[in-house]
């Protein structure tokens, strides 16, 4: 990390903002084996430039999660939280055009990276905004807890699901919490109330073994088919109901056949086949009627045809953050004040709000990222230098409303 004083000067010509940023896009976080530590390393040092507390949190022995504190006068508020995980999806280097790693600038100012977009900036945004602050001589009534987590990219078990269960998350007393969204191609920002549920759905049949030229009665593969056909069917019901009543993609149940597993040779039955399945769950849909459907398909299907949810998937309680009370109307008032359209929606994917929400606490999902292509988990992902430090001012703006002048 190149020396700068709190007032935010760079060797590099570059605004530090964006330096730390592309620093952070270059620590190979990626699945599936982050460098946590690496990521530690950098943020404890980022913490010390801009003196503020740090807390580093053990999830597993080579799991932690980053906590720093910007203490405000009145601890007794409940404070505000600003999340973002520190952890990539895998790339296919082949498919990009600049290596995902360096985080290279661009002549126009895009800049390339794994994370560029999902969700590095928003914590470097969250630093830079309490930098700008601090040097103004702005200090907070709330507590601000600036919060770096791990494993969301997959499912958050060893991350926010273990946080949100320990001593020092009760302690930090969240009264909301701040997390990630999607970029808006157009102008506005989207914002996200709740989310839908992941269910991944594991389906085994099981049935006669033999020899492949015969027509052995109900084979692990005719029952499997079944329900594959039936789940199927309830995929193509959900996508009619989304585009006839113009709803979004977090109002209906989404479905995918992701994969298939079984059999050992052509000319052999094989005594099991599996299939399984990306499922999301919108709030509004009922748990027990789809968990419902699901039972009485297998059960269609013959015996030895059994149904399990993988992980902490499935179904469970996933609570929507109401759109009003202080903290939502804070958000509104600063998105009118920079004349920023607000779209809020219901998170098609899950992140580490899931279990915020279902701790109790209010969050929004909001990515500061406006007239950019959604680049989530694909190549190429990029956000311009322009984009990224007019985040840096969107969080400046949200912490003065949300955290309050002490
Ligand atoms: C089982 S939770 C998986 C979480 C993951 N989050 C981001 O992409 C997702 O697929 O939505
Ligand atoms: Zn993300
Ligand atoms: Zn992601």
């Amino acid at each position: 990390m190149p020396s700068s004083d709190l007032n935010g000067t760079s060797p590099a010509a570059e605004p530090i903002a964006v330096t730390r940023y592309r620093e952070y896009l270059r620590i190979k976080t990626v699945h599936p084996e982050p460098d946590y530590e690496g990521a530690v390393q950098f943020l404890r040092k980022y913490a010390d430039e801009v003196q503020l507390p740090i807390d580093v949190i053990p999830i597993t022995p080579k799991k932690s999660m980053v906590i720093m504190k910007w203490e405000g006068s009145d601890s007794s508020k409940p404070a505000l939280g600003l999340t973002s995980h520190m952890d990539v999806v895998p790339v296919f280097p082949a498919l990009w055009s600049h290596d995902p790693f360096a985080a290279t600038k661009l002549p126009n100012g895009d800049i390339v990276a794994r994370g560029a977009q999902d969700m590095k900036p928003l914590g470097v945004q969250y630093v830079e905004a309490i930098r700008r602050l601090k040097t103004a001589g702005w200090s907070p009534k709330r507590n601000v807890w600036v919060i770096f987590t791990t494993d969301e990219e997959i499912g958050s078990l060893d991350g926010m699901a273990k946080f949100v269960q320990t001593e020092k998350f009760r302690e930090m007393n969240l009264g909301c919490v701040l997390d990630e969204g999607i970029p808006n191609p157009n102008e506005g920002y989207n914002v996200y109330y709740g989310e839908r549920a992941p269910w991944w759905l594991i389906v085994t049949a099981t049935g006669p073994v033999g020899h492949a030229s015969q027509f052995i009665p109900d084979s692990a593969g005719v029952k499997l088919n079944h329900v594959i056909s039936k789940l199927l069917e309830f995929r193509k019901s959900e996508e009619k109901r989304m585009k006839t009543n113009k709803l979004g993609l977090g109002e209906v149940v989404s479905l995918n056949w992701t994969i298939a597993g079984g059999g050992v040779q052509f000319n052999v039955v094989p005594a099991s086949m599996t299939a399984k399945f990306d499922i999301r769950v919108p709030p509004t849909v009922s748990n027990e009627e789809l968990v419902g459907r699901i039972r009485t398909w297998c059960k269609e299907a013959g015996d030895g045809v059994s149904f399990a949810f993988d992980g902490i998937t499935g179904p469970r309680e996933n609570g929507l953050s109401k759109m009003e009370g202080e903290w939502w109307e804070g958000i509104e008032r600063v998105a009118k004040r920079r004349n920023m359209p607000l779209y809020p929606s219901i998170f098609p994917a899950a992140t580490d709000s899931r279990f915020l929400r279902s701790s109790g606490v209010p969050s929004f999902g909001l990515s500061p990222i406006q007239k950019t292509p959604n680049l989530l988990h694909d190549h190429n992902e990029y956000l311009n230098e322009a984009t990224f430090l007019e985040g840096v001012e969107w969080y400046v703006d949200v912490m003065k409303e949300l955290a309050g002048s002490s």
